[in-house]
Order: C-alpha cells, then sequence, then structure tokens
C-alpha cells in the first residue's frame, strides 16, 4: 500500500503569520517538492487575486510531475477564479461543524450539502478532479461528514479531506474517525492535521492506519499557527514506523528543508525532528560510548537516509572515551588521569560559554594541563 502526499506547503504553510514567498520562491519550492517525488502541490488560492494565478500558472507551465491542486472556498466566486489558474484539481473547502457553519457562515446543514453537490458538479463540468475539503471536521457530527461526503461523490469529487483545523484530535481518536469514514466511505480520504498541541505528525499517522489514502503536508511544519504536519517527519515516521514507503527522495529533504527555511524566513529549531541541525549530535558520555562501539546503540533514525552524520562534541555530559577520541584525534594520547582531568576543565568551560570548545581550546587545556603537572612530575621524579 502506498500514501499520497499532497503537500501544502505553497498554502497552508505560506499561511503562516508574517510568511509571504516570492513567485521564483514559489516557484523554487514548487520544483523542488516534484524533484523530491511529492506526487500532488497544493499550490495556492486563486481567489486572492491576479499575481497568485499568475504565480500559478507559472507552476503549471513547468509541467511537473505532480499534480496541482488549489485552495478554493467552496463559493462560485472561487470557483471561477481556479479556472484561470492552470491547475487539474480543486480542493472545494466547506466547513463541516455546526459551529463553523453558524458562527462563521450563518448557513446550516441543508444549504451545505446543496451546495455541496451545486459546486462538485460544477467544478466536475469545469473540467476539475475535485477533492470536497472538510474544515473543522474534528468539530464536526461524523455521520453529517458521511452525509457531505455522499453529496460529494454523487456529485463527482473523488477525494474527502478531513481537516483538524484547529489542531484538537489526538490519535487514539484520529484513528478512529478515519476507520469509521473508511467503513462507510468508498472515496480517497486525506488528512490535514494541525500541530497545536504537537500531535500533527502523530494525527496523521494515525489517520493513516485508520485508512487514509492521502496526507496533507508542509516542509519543517511551517503552517497556522503551531504549522501542520511536517512532511519529513511524516514520510520517515510512515517508512520506518509503519513500513510504507511514500516514494520520496529522502536524502534530498535537507536541501528542500534549507530551502523552505530561506524562503520563509522561520528558523527550524535545533532539535526539530529529522531537519534540525542538532538531530544527529550527540554529547552524553554513555550515548557517545555506545555509539562508539555499536552505532545502533543509539540509532533510531540513520542519518545516512538523509545524507547526514552523526557528530559527536564535547559538553558537561561527555565521558573519558570521548576525551581520549577527540584527543586522538589532535593525535595526542591520555592516559587516564589526564582525560579525567581535561574532562573537568571541558565541563568547567561549557558550562561557562554554553558551547562545545573547538580543536585549538583542547590544544590549550592540554597545554595548561602539562604545565600544571610538570613540577608534580618532577616531584614525583625526585621521590
Ligand atoms: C482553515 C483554512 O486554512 S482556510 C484557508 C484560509 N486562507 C486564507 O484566508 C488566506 C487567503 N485569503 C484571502 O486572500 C482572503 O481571505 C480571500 C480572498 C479568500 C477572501 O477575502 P475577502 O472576500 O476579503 O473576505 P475575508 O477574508 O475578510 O472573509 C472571508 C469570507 O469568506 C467566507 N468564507 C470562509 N470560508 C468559506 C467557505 N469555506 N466557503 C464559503 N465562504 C467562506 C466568510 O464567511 C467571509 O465571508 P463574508 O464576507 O460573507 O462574511
Ligand atoms: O478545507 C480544507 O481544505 C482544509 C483547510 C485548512 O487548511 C484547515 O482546515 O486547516
Amino acid at each position: 500500500m502506498s500514501i499520497v502526499i499532497d503537500d501544502t506547503t505553497l498554502r497552508d504553510g505560506e499561511q503562516s503569520a508574517g510568511v509571504a514567498f516570492t513567485a521564483e520562491e514559489k516557484i523554487a519550492i514548487a520544483r523542488a517538492l516534484a524533484s523530491l517525488g511529492v506526487p500532488e502541490l497544493e499550490i495556492g488560492i486563486p481567489s486572492m487575486g491576479d499575481e497568485e494565478r499568475e504565480v500559478m500558472r507559472a507552476i503549471a507551465a513547468l509541467r511537473l510531475p505532480s499534480r496541482l491542486l488549489a485552495w478554493c472556498r467552496l463559493c462560485d466566486m472561487d470557483l471561477a477564479a481556479a479556472r484561470s489558474s492552470g491547475v487539474d484539481m480543486v480542493d472545494l473547502s466547506l466547513p463541516v461543524s455546526d459551529l463553523m457553519l453558524q458562527h462563521k457562515l450563518g448557513r446550516d446543514r441543508d444549504w451545505a450539502l446543496r451546495e455541496v453537490s451545486r459546486l462538485v458538479g460544477e467544478a466536475r463540468m469545469a473540467g476539475f478532479e475535485v477533492c470536497l475539503g472538510c474544515e473543522d471536521a474534528s468539530r464536526a457530527d461524523i455521520d453529517f461528514i458521511v452525509r457531505v461526503a455522499g453529496a460529494a461523490q454523487a456529485a463527482g469529487a473523488r477525494r474527502l479531506r478531513f481537516a483538524d483545523t484547529v489542531g484538537v484530535m489526538e490519535p487514539f481518536a484520529m484513528y478512529e474517525r478515519f476507520r469509521f469514514l473508511r467503513s462507510r466511505l468508498d472515496l480517497e480520504l486525506e488528512v490535514h492535521a494541525h500541530d497545536d498541541f504537537g500531535l500533527a505528525t502523530a494525527n496523521t499517522l494515525a489517520a493513516v492506519r485508520g485508512g487514509a489514502s492521502h496526507i496533507n503536508t508542509t516542509v519543517n511544519g511551517l503552517g497556522e499557527r503551531a504549522g501542520n504536519a511536517a512532511l519529513e517527519e511524516c514520510v520517515l515516521a510512515l517508512k520506518h514506523l509503519h513500513g510504507l514507503d511514500c516514494g520520496i527522495d529522502t536524502r534530498a529533504i535537507p536541501s528542500v528543508s534549507a530551502l523552505v527555511e530561506q524562503a520563509s524566513g522561520r528558523q527550524v529549531a535545533w532539535q526539530k525532528s529529522v531537519v534540525g541541525a542538532g538531530v544527529f549530535t550527540h554529547e552524553a558520555g554513555i550515548h557517545v560510548d555506545g555509539l562508539l562501539k555499536y552505532r545502533r546503540n543509539y540509532e533510531g533514525l540513520n542519518p545516512d537516509e538523509l545524507g547526514r552524520s552523526h557528530r559527536l562534541v564535547l559538553g558537561k555530559h561527555s565521558g573519558a572515551h570521548m576525551v581520549r577520541t577527540s584527543y586522538q584525534a589532535l593525535g595526542i594520547e591520555l592516559d587516564d588521569w589526564q582525560s579525567q582531568a581535561l574532562l573537568g576543565r571541558i565541563r568547567a568551560f561549557s558550562t561557562r560559554t554554553k558551547r562545545s570548545p573547538q580543536a585549538a581550546e583542547l590544544e590549550e587545556f592540554y597545554r595548561q594541563l602539562c604545565e600544571q603537572r610538570m613540577p608534580e612530575l618532577s616531584v614525583g621524579g625526585m621521590a
């Protein structure tokens, strides 16, 4: 079984407050995602205006091997705008919770069902493949979602997107919702998760376990508020934890992450899973000793898969093995006493400076230690 990634870095990712890609950046990101092997890209919102549509058309003109989607509200104006955006598929979005139907649109369920039938039908007549986007699905009556899906399918939709718009799902509930939908519906099912409680990737995996065929992701987890399910996390977690290959060139993930980091102006956290600068960096003595003996001792994810490698550093939590190994790399063989003495200096240095010592600093510690030890040695020698 393969899971289809529908990446929305260029739509929900760009909705992250303060993020605004230039046309060149959008095109570069689309190209990078396509060469990564991402089969579907949600590239923008046609109703935003001419400029947005022009960029969407420019991406379409690249003839990338990925299917392109446009995000539209379920309304005539957005569908009309999509016609000149160059995409093959539209996500027609409808809030499906009573809360949003009433308090955002001032409408009811009957109106929603009528509009689904009408606008999905029109979109199909216009030649689009259709995904019915169920906004706020997590707070909606699941039986109503089934009715909406039925209306959408009867009008020609091929897919239903279940959006956890405000990020309030947890994996067990997500699994149950998708299992239920899967048992009732014969449509492609897509999950769109937000990370408000840090569960977007977990919820995406749970949806897949429950029957989702498509997942909506963003590079670096960019997106509204706390962001969306991160592409890189979903790809690697699905592969290693669920045995599902999404057909992505994982070695190219770091460069795409860097591209989106730069274009979005949102720095990737040092400890961000998969793509953070520090996620293969080890300092703790027991871990480093274990890695040096056999790397799988402390390796959940093999950095080779991302074209990265383990990095061992010295610091407050180092042990003697790493001290000796680091000095060996400088051509200095330490005895046990020297290793311990230098470890004390390294700990003090790291606590004071909040960083690992560089080679020149290690050499200086060693020089100081030798100077300090000289008198002792000569005293010892006389004795
Ligand atoms: C959960 C999500 O991520 S949804 C995607 C949200 N993305 C964005 O909003 C980013 C881009 N948005 C925009 O450029 C603008 O908001 C536009 C062009 C879409 C609309 O702009 P405006 O017409 O000026 O309206 P504004 O944004 O202030 O208000 C939204 C309108 O859309 C309506 N609306 C919201 N969702 C839907 C929907 N799914 N279907 C139909 N109408 C909707 C609202 O009720 C409101 O209509 P009203 O003016 O009749 O009250
Ligand atoms: O309806 C959709 O397509 C999903 C929209 C969205 O981004 C969300 O609900 O978070």
